[in-house]
């Protein structure tokens, strides 16, 4: 990892993030087709320009492998070109996103996630600070669109409200800027849908775990990365508690 690759982490993703605003702008298809057009097209700008910055690095994206093979532990970059699919089809919504993230030795090394409707991109190479006021009522935000079964339940135990969200970058983001204290995600997801805002969340000091609260491990041969938990430090002992609980009840 370099200085140069935290840079063009936040370039890449700024770039991607403007041409999905350019295309859902003057979009007339439905819903599906802008939907499909949007991840092709970020797709397609991210793994060109990494084959022109880092030709010897290989790509992992959504939307399939591109570059050189991928040697276990070594560098390869982590990309979701449009995460939030389903909100960047519905007019006004701005909770989608675009990751790139690069990983080695399976941890995040340098990312930036673009926040395009909302103006924002955030990266490794200046993490935001983050709040010292203490929190009151959690607000944990979930899934809008499959939120897990438990969670209803865990947040009448912990007092905490839940704030339903589209895009696993928009709400690990809204946890690094303090919109909210948490996200927690059970159920499924990929390497891709996370690595990119969990480098920030980690960049930023963050607790990031799974459910379990084990360590999250990146570019495995298996993408597969199905729950994870974002928080404030302060959280996550009585948040982690609270799963293991659960888990422990449904045994
Ligand atoms: N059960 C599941 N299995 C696989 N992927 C899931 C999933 N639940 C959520 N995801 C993915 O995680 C991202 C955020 O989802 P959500 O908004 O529901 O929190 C979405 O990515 P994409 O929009 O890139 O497809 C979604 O597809």
């Amino acid at each position: 990892m370099s200085v140069d690759d935290h840079e063009l982490a936040a370039r890449l993703a700024r770039r991607a993030g403007e041409c999905l605003v350019e295309l859902r702008a003057k979009s007339t298809s439905d819903a599906k087709v802008l939907g499909d057009e949007g991840d092709a097209a970020a797709h397609r700008l991210l793994v060109e320009a990494l084959a022109q910055e880092r030709p010897a690095d290989p790509v992992l994206s959504e939307h399939g492998v591109a570059g050189p093979e991928r040697v276990a532990g070594e560098r390869v970059w982590i990309v979701d070109p449009l995460d939030g699919t389903r909100e960047f089809t519905e007019p006004g919504r701005t909770d989608w996103a675009v990751h790139v993230a690069l990983a080695e030795r399976h941890e995040i090394t340098a990312s930036a996630v673009a926040l395009p409707a909302q103006g924002v991109v955030l990266g490794t190479g200046a993490p935001p600070t983050q709040p010292t006021a203490g929190i009151a009522r959690p607000r944990i935000a979930v899934s809008r669109s499959r939120p897990p079964e438990f969670v209803t339940a865990l947040a009448e135990e912990l007092g905490a409200e839940l704030v339903p969200m589209g895009s696993a970058g928009a709400k690990i983001t809204a946890v690094v800027l303090g919109e909210v204290d948490a996200y927690l995600h059970g159920g499924g997801q990929y390497e891709w849908d996370s690595a990119a805002p969990v480098g920030i969340a980690q960049a930023a000091g963050l607790h990031t775990s799974r459910l379990d609260g084990s360590e999250l491990v990146y570019a495995r041969p298996d993408p597969w990365l199905p729950d994870l938990l974002v928080c404030r430090r302060e959280l996550a002992v009585d948040l982690l508690a609270a799963l293991s609980d659960r888990s422990e009840r449904s045994r």
